[in-house]
């Protein structure tokens, strides 16, 4: 089959989701945050990335609803986002734009790009044909471990009160100079807290925001930041895959969010192959295709398209 194309992505967004100009195609709602990132003391043992120096390194933000509805439904079972920057003195970046899902939704870019294809609304009907996405994936066996998650897993009560997970496979230089097979996943210092079911099946509501405005109100709200080392034979290409899970986990750092809103994430892309050095993307397509996907998006929402 053909391999997709990044363009592709943006017209399906499009048709799914309707044209809103200037908005992000992907996670077009969503909002700033600030805070910073500290490296917990063993995490120089590990690695001399930057960022795990321990110095304390300043951090951009957004959290977001998945998908191009800038007007989302905030109880909906369908994943968040968080994009973070992280800027060291010695000016290093480095970006992670991760999901509340442990996997992707599909196992690469042609297949997610076919699962949007049958969420396009029927002209006749104005609402996708359930048939035609049930058919979907049934046939594509990888995109239905992101949709078991979602259907066991309630909605974040708050964006405070959720895991997000890189979900690609990185490659994190040691010590001693052997390049580490990891993922990354950050976990909430303030517990893990879904919607009830009542909640969810009120009608679409607006509180994300509100609720991390109200808890920062009493301080920052904080992650923990994990390192999933891989062993030979976990997948580096496949999103849709867990890595087993007595995987060794490392504790290497700590996020703070301390402040909400403003515009100081509107000029950032989350491209999450902006990585420092000492880091290497995987050959993992999905993670390829974003860095093309999000520089359309980026320019288009710049320029009011
Ligand atoms: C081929 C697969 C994917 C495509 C085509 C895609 C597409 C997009 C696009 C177009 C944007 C908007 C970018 C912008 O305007 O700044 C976006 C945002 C985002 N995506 Fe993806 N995405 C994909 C996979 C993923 C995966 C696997 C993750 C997480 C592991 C993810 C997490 C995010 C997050 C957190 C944002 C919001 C960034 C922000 O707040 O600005 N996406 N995506």
């Amino acid at each position: 089959a053909e391999q997709a194309t990044p363009n592709q992505f943006i017209d399906v967004f499009a048709k799914i989701f309707g044209e809103h100009k200037g908005e992000r195609k992907g996670h077009a709602k969503g909002f700033c945050a600030a805070g910073t990132f500290k490296a917990l003391p063993d995490a120089k043992n590990f690695s001399s990335v930057a960022w795990l120096s321990g110095e304390t390194v300043p951090v951009t933000a957004r959290f977001s609803m998945a998908g191009g509805n800038p007007k989302a439904p905030e109880n909906s079972r369908s994943p968040r986002g968080l994009g973070l920057q992280l800027k060291t003195a010695n000016g290093q970046i480095q970006h992670f734009a991760m999901l509340t899902t442990p996997v992707f939704g599909a196992k690469d870019p042609e297949t997610f790009l076919g699962l949007l294809q049958t969420q396009i609304p029927d002209p006749a009907t104005g609402k996708p044909d359930m048939a035609k996405i049930q058919a979907f994936r049934a046939a594509h066996p990888d995109t239905q471990a992101q949709a078991e998650y979602l259907a066991k897993n309630s909605p974040p009560w708050s964006y405070a009160t959720t895991p997000y997970f890189g979900i690609h496979s990185f490659f994190i230089k040691d010590n001693s100079g052997v390049e580490q097979k990891v993922r990354w996943q950050f976990v909430p210092k303030d517990g893990v807290k879904g919607l009830t079911e009542a909640e969810i099946k009120a009608p679409p509501t607006e509180f994300l925001q509100q609720r991390l405005a109200e808890r920062l109100a009493k301080g920052p709200t904080e992650w923990t930041m994990q390192l999933v080392v891989g062993e030979a034979g976990d997948t580096e290409t496949d999103p849709s895959v867990v890595w087993p899970k007595e995987r060794k986990t490392l504790d290497v750092g700590l996020l703070s969010i301390t402040a909400e809103g403003g515009e100081a994430c509107t000029g950032v892309n989350f491209d999450p192959n902006v990585l420092s050095s000492g880091v290497r993307a995987s050959s993992d397509r999905v993670l390829q295709m974003r860095s093309a996907a999000y520089a359309i998006s980026f320019g288009k929402r710049l320029t009011n398209q």
